[in-house]
């Protein structure tokens, strides 16, 4: 059968994104095993209940919880009185209960919201629950890809680590949408201290994507009842790893859904695979249904009374706040609260530094010095946070007027970030402490002595040459008189 092409109205995209970040504890969440796995040889992290061995009971890990209930504050989430755990039903080899411990009527987060901003627009996105599970062990597929391998290994180090789920509403229109979410996302996850974005695989994220005809529905923008109203095939795409990875693969589904509705095609609900080398989505399997998984109660763990769990755990001040704080405290444009709350470490450093000086110079310092410098370097704040002692020392030489501004970003800050040297060494190695006011007037008068044509070209109005003088006069003090000054000492040399 031929595909007829349809008329189409306005196609809109929805998508939906199921979330999972692993919470950052050092025991599993059922069991007393190191999460902190690193590249040890596989299966080395394991005990009986991570391997589901018979017999073996769960334990929950409270730290998993708090960590959860954590997230749940900051999205403005319900906590409910009890939570309990359920289990998931499936077999696939990375599990070795064939069955996954997970919530299901009563997860540890409902409702919540997350705002972000794209393009400079205020976007906002509602969390319909976010809940604790396990993670299964992890794959390794053998001379191919998960279709094409001779065989596979599994490893179940990973088995057991605490996963948090976190289900949007379908509330995301484009795939640059949710880039921006999961930016943001991320940015409020570790401002936590629960989640570390460097750590292979911590976020995983399975997107949903549907396109609505239009001209099917009534109203012009699709909303929940709409939504209701098209019920839509959606396809469901995992196996993606980063933020970059989700809008890439949404936007080859966005663009495969829309042509195949274009030639009157029918889009199946189904899983599909996100090949990253390849940059394709790939049918895996027709989408598994909730009573697929035949979930009941997981008998070996009592429900857990949190009701009071929300006020006694603190949370610190979020990126939202802090920004909002950075520019009425400090005096900060838009774009330097922005890149200081980029993470919560550099946030706190340039706090500090604020505190012992003045919050411009932090701010020039931290936010356009050092991260322009570690930026060039590829280096996160992480990289330096056992030398932020040195750096604040590198400021307090330029607050005293010891160094140029010059010599502190182009040499000693440079050199300390390649060289690993302290400030105070590099200014004594390189000579670069401030030459007296005797020896740049000394300097001055030379340079005016010296070059008798420009001071002539001075004196015809030709202000150009000022600057020449002062290009001799900071080569003779071996750049380590300040530009300003010399001029100022020239003229009034020059005039009086
Ligand atoms: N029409 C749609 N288009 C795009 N996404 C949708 C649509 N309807 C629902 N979604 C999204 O699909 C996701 C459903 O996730 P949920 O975990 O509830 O169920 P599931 O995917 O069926 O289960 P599983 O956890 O087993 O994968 C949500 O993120 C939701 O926003
Ligand atoms: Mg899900
Ligand atoms: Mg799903």
């Amino acid at each position: 059968m031929t595909a007829q092409a349809v008329e189409t109205g306005d196609l809109a995209t929805v998508i939906g994104l199921e979330v999972h970040v692993q919470l950052e504890t050092d025991t599993k969440i059922f069991c007393g095993c190191s999460t902190d796995v690193g590249d040890d040889e596989p299966n080395t992290h394991t005990c009986p209940t991570c391997l589901g061995l018979p017999g073996a009971l769960p334990v929950v890990n409270e730290g998993a919880v708090e960590a959860a209930v954590k997230v749940g504050k900051a999205i403005d989430a319900t906590i409910p009185e009890e939570t309990n755990f359920h289990r998931k039903n499936y077999y696939y080899p990375d599990l070795p209960k064939n069955f996954q411990i997970t919530q299901y009527d009563a997860p540890i987060c409902q409702d919540g919201e997350l705002e972000f901003s794209v393009e400079g627009e205020r976007r906002s996105v509602s969390v319909r629950r976010a809940h604790l599970e396990e993670d299964p062990g992890s794959l390794q597929h053998k001379g191919g890809s998960i279709d094409t391998a001779d065989y596979t290994l599994v490893d179940y180090n990973r088995a057991g680590t605490p996963l948090m789920e976190i289900v949007t509403e379908p509330d995301f229109r484009s795939p640059d949408e949710v880039r921006s979410f999961l930016a943001k996302l991320t940015e409020v996850l570790e401002y936590l201290g629960i989640f570390d974005a460097t750590r292979d695989g911590s976020l995983r994220v399975d997107a949903n994507l549907s396109i609505v005809d239009m001209s099917e529905v009534d109203g012009e923008e699709v909303d929940a009842s709409t939504l209701e109203d098209a019920d839509p095939n959606r396809t469901e795409v995992k196996n993606i790893s980063s933020h970059k990875g989700a809008e890439k693969a949404l936007a080859y589904e966005e663009t495969r859904q829309r042509n195949a509705i274009q030639r009157g095609r029918v889009v199946e609900q189904e899983t599909r695979h996100w090949d990253e080398s390849k940059g394709v989505t790939l049918s895996m399997r027709s989408k598994e249904e909730e009573k697929d998984y035949r979930y009941f109660r997981e008998a070996d763990l009592p429900p857990l009374k949190v009701s009071d769990w929300k006020e006694r755990l603190s949370i610190p001040e979020l990126p939202d706040a802090r920004r909002e704080r950075f520019q009425a405290e400090y005096g900060l444009n838009e774009e330097a609260a922005d890149k200081l709350t980029s993470t919560k470490e550099v946030a706190d450093f340039f706090e500090d530094v604020a505190e012992r000086f003045d919050p411009g110079l932090a701010a020039t310092w931290v936010a356009d010095e050092l991260l322009g410098e570690l930026n060039y370097r590829d280096m996160a704040i992480t990289d330096v946070s056992g030398r932020f002692d040195e750096i604040e020392r590198l400021v307090e030489l330029v607050a005293d007027e010891e160094i140029t501004t010059k010599n502190a970003r182009e040499t000693v800050l440079r050199e300390m970030l390649d060289e690993g040297d302290a400030p105070t060494e590099i200014v004594e190695r390189e000579d670069l402490g401030k030459t007296s006011g005797d020896e740049v007037q000394g300097a001055v008068e030379a340079a005016i002595e010296e070059n008798p044509d420009a001071v002539a070209d001075y004196h015809d109005g030709d202000d150009g040459a000022i600057n020449f003088l002062v290009g001799q006069v900071m080569g003779k003090t071996g750049g380590s008189a300040d530009p300003g000054d010399v001029n100022q000492l020239l003229r009034a040399e020059l005039d009086g």
